[in-house]
């Protein structure tokens, strides 16, 4: 590919959905999908953590062909990019999680489903059936034991091959939009994996959708006993948690802040992404969500040591401008950004891609070559 293609006459780039795709939503909802807790520092890091990095490109390397594949939870993927599971896609659109699962599909990539999602897991698996692409459930874990076993029965009948636990809200993040706007559901949107929930609160006082807050390291051990599936731990920013991860059993990580939507003055994403690469030492794979916009952050995600990326709110805005086909224009100028990236790189295939390409800048401007060593010191 030599020339730049045109997706949609609005759409050129994320940054256009994104404004496209919240001028049609109710502003509570634009405010739901795009706000995080307190102050949005997090959020905001997320996304400028990236610009502290400077490509270090190589030439003079036959580029004809550039393979963008990799694989993630068993599945030859078209690039390593999938959705990260996000709550109510159902308020963006009528297309909803089934729309994000079909444009998944037809990219083929993997998706994480929420387990606030409006439509069903046996829905939302079916549209990706015959693509050869891996669903994930993930789970934020209440305190009746039943209701969670419930959605990981529910995964293992319908073929997810994982379950995502959410591990970063034991507590609910101080999300100030939703206070200033008394968020509330309309009546249309309903929680399949709770489907006791009849009105417009997500988390009632009701133990079955009140998160539990005794979590710890034994849940993972108890939990691989009690289902095949792999557990992943989405949530993870120290190298400490890594490490302990890895010794409960876990079988991979998501270096995650939920999007900026929990702890407010948390470690960026990709800030913490090196310490925890570091301390897992390639025993298990390591994923990355949070402020991921353009092709070329994917490329500094692995670059860094992720093993695949995710996005949380770019399937929103791609549901929010045209449903099912907004979510495919996402994919497709992100998976063509990050195979030109990658050619104007001079790597042919996702292994070439290493630290040495990086250059990180500090405070004083000054930028530093990128080494595995120097970065996994904070
Ligand atoms: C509207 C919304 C709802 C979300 N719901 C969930 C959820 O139900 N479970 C979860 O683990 N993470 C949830 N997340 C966090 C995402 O999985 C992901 O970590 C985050 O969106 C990544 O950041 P990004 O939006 O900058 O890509 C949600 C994020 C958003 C924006
Ligand atoms: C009640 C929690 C909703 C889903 C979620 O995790 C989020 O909005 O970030």
């Amino acid at each position: 590919m030599n020339r730049a293609t045109t997706y949609d006459d609005k759409i050129h780039c994320i940054a256009d959905l994104e404004n496209e795709g919240n001028k049609k939503l109710a502003p509570m909802v634009r405010d739901f999908y795009n706000g995080g807790s307190m102050d949005l520092n997090t959020l905001k890091e997320n996304k400028s953590s990236y610009d502290r990095y400077r490509l270090r490109p190589r030439v003079m390397v036959d580029v004809t062909e550039v393979d963008t594949s990799t694989t993630c939870l068993g599945s030859n993927v078209a690039f390593p990019l999938g959705f990260s599971p996000s709550a109510n896609h159902g308020l963006a659109h009528p297309d909803a999680e089934g729309g994000t699962s079909r444009a998944a599909a037809k990219k083929r990539i993997n998706m994480v489903l929420s387990s606030w999602s409006n439509t069903s897991p046996k829905v939302v698996a079916e549209q990706g059936k015959d693509a050869g692409i891996s669903y994930a459930q993930q789970l934020s874990a209440v305190k009746d034991e039943e209701t969670n076993m419930s959605i990981i029965r529910n995964a293992e009948e319908f073929g997810y091959k994982a379950i995502f636990l959410s591990v970063d809200c034991p507590w609910l993040g101080r999300r100030l939009n939703e206070m200033k706007n008394t968020f509330a559901l309309p009546s249309h949107c309903t929680f399949p994996c709770y489907p006791f929930i009849n009105g417009d609160n997500m988390v009632s006082g009701d133990n079955r959708t009140q998160y539990e807050t005794n979590l710890t390291w034994s849940y993972i051990k108890d939990l691989k006993k009690k289902t095949k599936l792999q557990i992943w731990l989405k949530g993870i920013l120290t190298a400490e948690d890594a490490e302990l991860a890895v010794n409960a059993g876990a079988d991979g990580i998501v270096v995650s802040n939920h999007g900026g939507r929990q702890l407010d003055g948390a470690m960026s994403t990709l800030d913490a992404l090196p310490e925890v690469v570091q301390a897992v030492r390639g025993r298990i794979p390591v994923h990355i969500d949070g402020g991921i916009r353009r092709g070329s952050d994917i490329f500094k995600a692995l670059a860094l040591g992720a093993d695949y990326c995710w996005v949380g709110r770019i399937a929103l805005w791609g549901l929010a401008y045209k449903g099912e086909e907004g979510v495919s224009i996402a994919l497709n100028i992100l998976h063509d950004e990050f195979s030109l990236v990658m050619a104007l790189m001079g790597c042919t295939t996702v292994q070439d891609i290493k630290p040495e390409h990086l250059a990180r800048m500090s405070e004083d401007g000054r930028l530093h070559k990128v080494t595995r060593r120097v970065e996994a010191k904070l």
